[in-house]
């Protein structure tokens, strides 16, 4: 049986639900959902806020109701609360990591069955019987989950509507319920394909198309506040004897090598992303003062540091451009590109960086490994 099947309409004799006929009003309620949800989309508006108005549109249909929305975290098999606007944050780490066994609460049985879990009261219901604490701690009596799938119709989290009396849900709850599991299966789905629409494969950084729109929001951000950044290139040297000696694997496996020694070595609010072939960028917001110089030699030394296995040791070319002045994209990515240049025509596995020297050519780039020469030249 299709699992998608679950979320056609309830089967007459169904005696969890209260067969009654949807009202005309109800049906309008339900669709004015869809439309607004529908309209977010075509708004671009970011899934996850999507998911929160969803919540809060599905609890007016339900007097002093609160929806959640669960999602199954594969590394540690357990789910977690993405979206519960009406749950205080404090609350919410309560509600992670919950192992979704039947007698966990309603949407550890819905998930764990592949099937709608609507329980009436919590306090005598066996599939409560490991949560009483839980379902005490946030006063609900009532809990009606609704399992939300994934394109191949496998169960990847829940949708539900609690509340702090006994209740049981009509045939209207049970349309609404399985209206907002199908709306939050398209939400992921389209959050899914966003992310990988901007991520590389090979190394999981971001992708040339993220840099990008990352490069256009750090010159947004600096005609603003006039705020220093940097944008760093970093380039493999002579990557290209490794695939000619150990073939195109091991160089795959370098690449994503490298993308982790960069990943330690970087700010938590820089961007890193593969800027092409073995190249790499990195964005630095907040970083005058040659900040961004330190922070390539880190990664020039933490990268001489590694063993990336077959291909040894390894080093890395880095050039750098330091923003003080309102500069279209494709300079600052120039400028950078030639402190690159002169990173490997000076001998590779050093730091260069571009600097602004009031019109004297060519003395505009900086070699960290022997500072003092250059910046006389
Ligand atoms: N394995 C692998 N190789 C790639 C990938 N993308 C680009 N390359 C290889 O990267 C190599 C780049 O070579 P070059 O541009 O000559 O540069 P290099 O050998 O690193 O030399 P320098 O930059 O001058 O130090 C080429 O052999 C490309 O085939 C990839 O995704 N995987």
């Amino acid at each position: 049986m299709n699992n998608y099947e679950f979320l056609d309409p309830v089967m007459p004799g169904d005696p969890s639900v209260e067969m009654t006929a949807i009202t005309t009003d109800q049906f309008e309620s339900i669709l004015n959902i869809q439309q607004k949800i529908l309209n977010f989309i075509a708004q671009d508006r970011k899934e996850n806020d999507i998911l929160d108005e969803l919540c809060t549109l599905s609890e007016v249909m339900l007097e002093s109701s609160v929806a959640s929305i669960m999602l199954l975290n594969p590394n540690t098999e357990s789910l977690s609360l993405v979206s519960a606007p009406s749950i205080p944050e404090d609350s919410h780490h309560l509600l992670y990591g919950v192992l979704p066994n039947s007698g966990n609460g309603s949407c550890a049985t819905a998930f764990a069955h592949g099937r709608p879990a609507y329980v009436n009261d919590t306090s005598t219901d066996d599939r409560w019987r490991n949560a009483r604490d839980l379902a005490n701690s946030f006063e609900i009596k009532s809990c009606w989950s609704m399992p939300v799938y994934n394109r191949d119709g496998r169960v990847i989290g829940t949708f539900a509507l609690s509340s702090a009396k006994q209740r049981r849900p009509s045939t209207f709850h049970d349309r609404l319920l399985k209206m907002c599991s199908s709306a939050v299966s398209i939400l992921l789905e389209r959050k899914e394909l966003r992310r990988l629409s901007v991520t590389d494969k090979l190394t999981g950084l971001w992708n040339r198309v993220k840099l990008d729109q990352g490069l256009h929001a750090q010159r947004a951000s600096y005609s603003v506040y006039q705020e220093t950044y940097s944008v760093m290139i970093i380039d493999i040297d002579h990557f290209k004897h490794i695939n000619d000696n150990y073939g195109h694997n091991v160089g795959d496996t370098v690449l994503s090598g490298i993308a982790e020694v960069l990943r330690d070595n970087i700010r938590p609010r820089d961007l890193l992303g593969r800027w092409g072939g073995e190249e790499f960028m990195v964005l630095l917001p907040d970083s005058g003062n040659g900040k961004a110089l330190e922070i390539g030699e880190e990664i020039r030394m933490a990268v001489r540091n590694h063993s990336f296995g077959l291909a040894g040791d390894l080093t890395v070319s880095i050039g750098i451009c330091e923003v003080k002045e309102n500069l279209r994209t494709l300079e600052v990515v120039d400028r950078a590109d030639r402190a690159l240049y002169r990173a490997k025509a000076s001998g590779r596995d050093r730091v260069c960086m571009f600097y602004k020297n009031k019109g004297k050519r060519p003395s505009n780039i900086v070699d960290i490994n022997k500072k003092a020469a250059a910046t006389a030249l």
